[in-house]
């Protein structure tokens, strides 16, 4: 909407509408005047004095609202700020980011104020480096909605009987627009405001605390840093038409909250991220939540004493987030086998008894539909490890595999870390990606070395394919060594179990002997007892 015709435009409306309001009111009281000078001695003869004042304020009462509306059609609410005690309570809330109605008609008001009023107000903001400017006491400004033209001051008053001074907004309209303004304008003003201090705020990456089983007020179930990751989908190596099927995938997402309301289904999506080490899973995720402007929600599940608890940090999520379970094969037991538990534990993971049903409610049981707007995230590097249950489609919508280093990959990593292109020593980085797998992360790393040591584009690409065949060799020099050592293993296993058969075999062998051995002694000294 547009804001605000000038302030001098809106005042002279209201000037007329007073004026004329005035007009009204002396018309009304001459004809009240001269009907009493008539009716009055005439009504004192027949009637008795007490009953004729108390018909008089009957109708002076009866007709005051009106009156009242004649002289000041004009309607006023205020939007007072949050009292200083209750802000410091939300402080101590675990996870409280919500705005106030106040704080949202601020900021909707701070773009006319900045335009319009004289005498502004510059506080800094909540969230993000920013001011906010609203405008001083006694000051107001015009906002035009529809073509109708909505007055705003900002007033401060003291209350109660320690005369506490409460700031507040004050809206001014014409009373036939009453419906208008309930019913859109303000809704409107709100909706406009929280979406100004939505993109103005700082993003936060949070993380559990250790909760106790029993919550207590002040418990915050979730710390946070800000969350200033620098990746984003320009930067993040992988095929071209991969990433633009993510990104429509999130830009659909983003934009459904019709449809999923129309079918009856929470407003969220899971996204399950496997591959080996290195290919960029938890880059990814920093690009979604750049690309998206949400919050990331990083959730170390050996934290979470039971599924309780599980379930409280999800209501202390806010909407417009990611939900994040990093290594998920490796946080708890969540294979097929629910009731066993693997004896590779850790103290910490044995303390933790989530199950995986309760993962299961957590990401999509009837809580989970709060709050609207989440995308939840499984990365795992063994996705063959995890119960099918979790990451059907529908609860892991979109799985996607991060893979080693392709050309494409690496034309994006050039770019990011030598700023390069294209170059016909192109061709031969490519011939060595396509015959050895190498992750992101290790492309990363050549590319490194090069910026260092090279100058120029060609110099450092020269580094950058040395380094690529070095790490090529380490790497099946490294492989050759992992399976040596699979087989190797796997030869001392089977040895192991032979020799555990034989032994077994020897040993009831003995034993059948020594039966036998034990029924032959028995036998001749029964043959002489029978004698
Ligand atoms: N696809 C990629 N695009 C850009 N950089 C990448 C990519 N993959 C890896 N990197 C680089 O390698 C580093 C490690 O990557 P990242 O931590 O995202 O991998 P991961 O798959 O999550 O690994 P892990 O499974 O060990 O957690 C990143 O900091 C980044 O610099």
């Amino acid at each position: 909407m547009g804001v605000a015709a000038s302030i001098a435009t809106g005042n002279k409306s209201a000037a007329r509408w007073r004026s004329w309001s005035f007009a009204s009111m002396a018309t009304l009281l001459a004809h009240f005047g001269s009907l009493s000078f008539f009716l009055g001695p005439l009504l004192a003869a027949y009637a008795p004095r007490r009953l004729l004042l108390t018909y008089f304020n009957l109708f002076l009462r009866r007709r005051a609202r009106r009156l009242l509306n004649v002289v000041d059609p004009y309607i006023t609410v205020d939007i007072p700020d949050c009292p200083a005690a209750a802000r410091y309570y939300r402080r101590y809330n675990p996870v409280d980011t919500r705005d106030t109605p106040y704080d949202e008609v601020k900021a909707y008001l701070s773009a006319t104020c900045a335009s319009e009023a004289r005498e502004l107000r510059a506080e800094g903001a909540a969230e993000g480096d920013g001011l906010v400017i609203s405008m001083r006491d006694g000051q107001d400004v015009a906002d035009e909605f529809e073509g109708v033209t909505m007055w705003w001051s900002s007033v401060t008053e003291q209350q109660g009987q320690w005369k506490t001074e409460r700031r507040c907004l004050r809206l001014t309209f014409h009373m036939r627009h009453r419906r208008l303004v309930v019913d859109e304008y303000l809704p409107h003003v709100r909706r406009g405001g929280g979406e100004l201090l939505f993109s103005s705020r700082r993003r936060r990456l949070y993380t559990n605390n250790k909760m106790s089983d029993y919550s207590f007020d002040d418990e915050r179930a979730w710390s946070y840093v800000d969350f200033d990751h620098p990746t984003t989908f320009d930067t993040l190596a992988m095929e071209p038409a991969k990433k633009k099927e993510i990104m429509d995938d999130l830009d659909a997402f983003r934009k459904s909250r019709d449809f999923y309301r129309r079918t009856g289904k929470p407003w969220k999506r899971g996204y399950l991220l496997y591959g080996p080490p290195g290919t960029g899973k938890s880059t990814m995720v920093a690009a979604m939540a750049n690309y998206l402007d949400y919050d990331i929600y990083d959730v170390e599940l050996t934290m979470v004493t039971n599924n309780n608890n599980l379930r409280k940090l999800l209501i202390e999520t806010t909407s417009k987030s990611i939900i994040l379970i990093e290594d998920i094969d490796c946080s708890l037991d969540l294979t097929g086998d629910r009731a066993a538990r693997r004896p590779s534990y850790s103290d910490d993971q044995r303390s933790s008894q989530v199950t995986l049903s309760g993962l299961l409610n957590f990401i999509d049981g009837l809580w989970s539909a709060c709050g609207g707007e989440r995308i939840v995230v499984f990365t795992t590097n063994h996705v063959d490890k995890l119960d099918p249950a979790l990451i059907r489609r529908g609860r892991m919508d979109m799985h996607i595999e991060m893979s080693y280093c392709g050309f494409e990959a690496f034309r994006t990593l050039a770019k990011n870390y030598l700023d390069i292109d294209a170059h016909p020593l192109f061709s031969a980085v490519g011939e060595v990606l396509r015959n050895v797998n190498l992750t992101p992360a290790d492309v990363a790393e050549c590319l490194m070395t090069a910026r260092r040591s090279g100058s120029g584009d060609t110099s450092c690409l020269e580094i950058c394919i040395g380094e690529l065949k070095k790490r090529a060799e380490e790497r099946a020099k490294e492989e050759a060594e992992a399976k040596a050592r699979e087989e190797a293993e796997a030869k001392a296993m089977a040895e192991a179990e032979e020799k555990e058969k034989e032994k077994a075999l020897a040993e009831a062998k003995a034993m059948v002997e020594a039966a036998a051995a034990a029924t032959a002694a028995a036998e001749p000294s029964a043959a002489k007892d029978s004698t």
